[in-house]
């Protein structure tokens, strides 16, 4: 809904969403295209839907790839790689195959980072950097956490890295974060709180939201993802960055190469981003860092 309103890509461009399915979930889209349609959009000039990849990925500009199998009860994390990277495989060589030769890729489908990577493997004639695995929803979650820590609104909070994975592996880095300007151990000084609480908090809180709602997040969730878009079609602020699960081959920070894992990035506003440079480490940053990189290879 939000993209096709305009709120995205802005007032004066025109939008087609085409939508992939599954079979089992052909019906539901058709309603949600009928939901598009009778919205009556004045940007939105297609609604399509397929459960063929090489017809729905047919000069896309933009590819959001969200269906994905869930881990269900007893279901081992092989077994989830295994349904789902035949998935991403399938994607990424329908991209490779067809899809605009900018396009640009957000995987949100669990294990997004792998899912991510499994994808860019399979479109070799798409540059990796265009690759996405969403972890917007994490640098959200732990702004939010550090705006109700500090007593601000969340607006003050700026330059939130989440290291490594969408999982709760992942590292949200306080160290190099700042609130209204300043770092943010300056205004929280409560070393165990960032530590312990505040890394637990935003590495849960996926979980957490399941067991009490009995569903996974999808309003965050929507709202992070045109967070990530709109971070990459809008110049970064002065001095601030954004995190973003993307191809490590080349990166300054010593992260292992040829994985994807969420790191600061900056934009132009033209689709692209370069990682940061001026991060600082300490002892507690650098060792989860690494920790979290060896998790993703081995
Ligand atoms: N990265 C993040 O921050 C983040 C946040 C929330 C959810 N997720 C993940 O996003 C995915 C979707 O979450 P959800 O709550 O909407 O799950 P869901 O199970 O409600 O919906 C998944 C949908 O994908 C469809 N699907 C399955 N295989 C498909 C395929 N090959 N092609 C097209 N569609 C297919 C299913 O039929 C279903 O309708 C999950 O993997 C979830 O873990 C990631």
């Amino acid at each position: 809904m939000t993209l096709a309103s305009g709120e995205v890509f802005g007032p004066d461009q025109p939008i087609a969403l085409k939508l992939l399915g599954s079979e089992r979930s052909f019906q539901a889209l058709e309603g949600v295209a009928m939901e598009l349609e009778d919205s009556l959009f004045p940007l939105l000039r297609e609604v399509s839907i397929s459960i063929d990849p090489y017809e729905v990925f047919q000069d896309v500009e933009w590819a959001l790839l969200i269906g994905a199998k869930p881990r269900g009860p007893g279901m081992e994390r092989a077994g989830l790689l295994d349904i789902n990277g035949q998935i991403f495989a399938e994607q990424g060589k329908a991209l490779n195959a067809v899809a605009s030769r900018n396009v640009k890729v957000i995987v949100v489908g669990n294990p997004c980072n792998t899912n991510a990577l499994i994808c860019l493997k399979n479109a070799p004639n798409i540059p990796a950097k265009n690759f996405h695995a969403l972890t917007r929803l994490d640098e959200n979650r732990a702004k939010c956490q550090l705006a109700l820590k500090a007593g601000v609104f969340y607006d003050k909070v700026s330059n939130m890295t989440i290291w490594g994975n969408h999982s709760t592996t992942q590292v949200p880095d306080f160290l190099n974060a700042r609130i209204n300007g300043f770092p943010v151990k300056e205004v929280i000084r409560d070393q165990k709180w960032l530590e312990e609480e505040f890394m637990e908090k935003v590495q849960k809180r996926g979980g957490v939201l399941i067991k009490k709602w009995g569903r996974s997040s999808a309003a965050s969730t929507s709202v992070s993802i045109v967070d990530a878009i709109r971070s990459l079609i809008t110049p970064t602020p002065e001095g601030d960055w954004f995190s973003s699960g993307v191809y490590t081959t080349g990166n300054p920070y010593g992260i292992a190469e040829d994985i994807v894992f969420s790191m600061p990035c900056r934009s132009k506003g033209d689709g692209d981003y370069e990682l940061v440079k001026d991060v600082i480490f300490d002892d507690y940053l650098l060792e989860r860092i690494t920790r979290v990189s060896y998790l993703l290879i081995y």
